[in-house]
């Protein structure tokens, strides 16, 4: 009888095994000096010599990194008045990792149960963005599921329709379900409401959005970017080696597709952020070549990837965890190593950030002082992560984030998505609130009565 593939049967052509030594690869991230893969894998490891992590190596890799990010970026800690907006949780991708998604047939008309999940139509979305851009935000982050019935604007939706095969091309009509999800250019229209910045498509969102058809990665994004696209975020990237793909994600698109869409979304102008979703199958050999990758990336965009952000993998509800191909998600020394890593291979991206989503708000703060100088956004709404089974909440006010970034001595620093506007917060001036955003005056964001989840400190 077959059994389910577990953790002990994954076999990679990579492993952590270097010709350095620890004490090499810390003296040269020490004297700023470019890493390789494998001085990567040594501070990673805190050394291949031996089994483990090694603390008082860890502690002083992570000093390290905490001087970086001080030279670097000094002693402002970032974060910006954000909206998360998924608009639907409808895909068939399959990823091992992910609890996001229902099964796109759970929402047909014809589907005899209620489905588990949502679809928001375009006219949702404003309202829901409309009602935050009030509230203060900067921007909106939009992810959502590949919902079979998405296409990138009308002409597409007719190439879909007409297509011969649309099986193939994971496409059914619209009027299959229950709610419409309309078109990605509809849903970014109606979520560009007053100007707010619009922070979405995922390369694997872009491959949707040009699937059955010939059209360029270039050509998506320069239609979204009329619709009213402002910066693209770099998920989907998970681990960017295809033997962990093809574990983790094997419905997704490879390495080079990931890569090429980044490139084509900067050549088109719009910014990037870029990530990495780590702790589950893959090592530190895996870790280290994606870091290479996103930094080689960097300089062919010629530095359009304003920040890196680690997510650190969820495990308690997932395909990977419940077919026991994995135990858990990685430990807090993992992810600090992770952090500090970033921070010093990582000598042309300005920017680390340290989730508090992934992290909570102690694990969080703790980031900061091991690289991380950006401590992501106020969301208001989160399903990612809390599907996955996260226990960190959904959102952070203005105060919140003052009083965590003040008790570890850092300035507050309200940003926009790109860093180019930035604003110094007075912990001795409240009340706290956004200031950026098109319709931000200041007000808080959210009232404390107002809260359903309470924070976790
Ligand atoms: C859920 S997808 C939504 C966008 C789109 N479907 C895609 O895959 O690009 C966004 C990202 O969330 C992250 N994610 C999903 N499940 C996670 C988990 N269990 N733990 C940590 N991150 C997770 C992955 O990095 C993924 O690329
Ligand atoms: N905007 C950021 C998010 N947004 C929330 C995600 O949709 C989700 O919570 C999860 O992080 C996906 O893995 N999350 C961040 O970690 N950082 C952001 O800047
Ligand atoms: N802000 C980050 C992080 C992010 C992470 C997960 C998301 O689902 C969305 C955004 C990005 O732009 O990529
Ligand atoms: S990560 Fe994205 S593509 Fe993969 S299953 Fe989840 S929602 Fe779908």
């Amino acid at each position: 009888m077959e059994r389910p593939v577990t953790e002990a049967d994954l076999e990679f052509d990579h492993v952590p095994d270097t010709d350095q030594s620890f004490e090499n690869a810390l003296a040269k991230a020490r004297d700023g000096d470019r890493l390789t893969v494998d001085d990567a894998i040594e501070l990673l490891t805190t050394g291949t010599d031996s089994e483990g992590i090694d603390r008082r190596r860890k502690e002083r890799v992570l000093e390290a990194a905490n001087r970086r990010r001080a030279d670097v970026v000094g002693e402002e800690v970032t974060f910006v008045a954000n909206l998360n907006n998924n608009v639907t949780t409808a895909c068939n991708v399959g990823c091992l990792f992910c609890n996001f998604k229902d099964a796109a047939h759970t929402f047909e008309s014809e589907y005899e149960a209620e489905t588990a999940g949502f679809t928001k139509t375009p006219a949702d979305s404003r309202e829901t963005v409309s009602d935050a851009v009030d509230r203060g935000i900067y921007e909106v982050t939009s992810v959502s599921g590949l919902h079979p019935a998405f296409a990138l604007d009308d002409e597409h939706l007719e190439i879909l329709r007409e297509h011969p095969t649309p099986k193939e091309v994971n496409f059914k009509p619209p009027e299959v379900y229950e709610t419409d999800p309309g078109t990605y250019a509809a849903q970014l229209e109606a979520m560009s409401v007053d100007g707010v910045h619009v922070h979405s498509m995922t390369p694997e969102e872009a491959y949707h959005a040009r699937r059955g058809t010939d059209w360029s990665y270039e050509e998506v994004y320069r239609r979204l970017q009329e619709a009213g696209l402002d910066t693209v975020p770099g998920t989907a990237a998970e681990i960017l080696v295809d033997e962990v793909r093809d574990v983790i994600c094997p419905g997704k698109i490879g390495t080079d597709g990931w890569l090429e869409a980044m490139e084509a979304a900067a050549d088109v102008g719009l910014g990037l952020t870029a990530t990495i979703m780590y702790g589950h199958v893959e090592n530190e050999a895996h870790r280290a070549m994606h870091l290479k990758r996103v930094r080689e990336l960097q300089e062919r965009v010629d530095g359009a990837i304003t920040e890196f952000v680690p997510l650190s993998f969820v495990h308690q509800n997932t395909p990977l965890f419940e077919h026991d191909i994995v135990s858990s998600g990685p430990s807090d020394d993992e992810d600090e190593l992770l952090i500090a890593v970033s921070r010093l291979f990582l000598d042309n991206v300005e920017h680390i950030q340290s989730s508090w989503v992934k992290y909570g708000d102690q694990q969080g703060l703790k980031m900061l002082s091991c690289g991380a100088d950006d401590f992501m956004g106020t969301i208001l709404s989160e399903e990612i992560t809390k599907r996955a089974g996260g226990e960190y909440g959904e959102f952070r006010s203005f105060s919140d984030y003052v009083e965590l970034i003040e008790s570890i001595g850092r300035v507050p620093v309200e940003r926009s998505t790109d860093y180019e506007k930035r604003r110094v917060i007075d912990p001795d001036e409240p009340p706290f609130g956004p200031e950026l955003g098109p319709k931000a005056d200041g007000t808080p964001l959210l009232e404390r009565d107002e809260r359903t989840v309470p924070a976790d400190d």
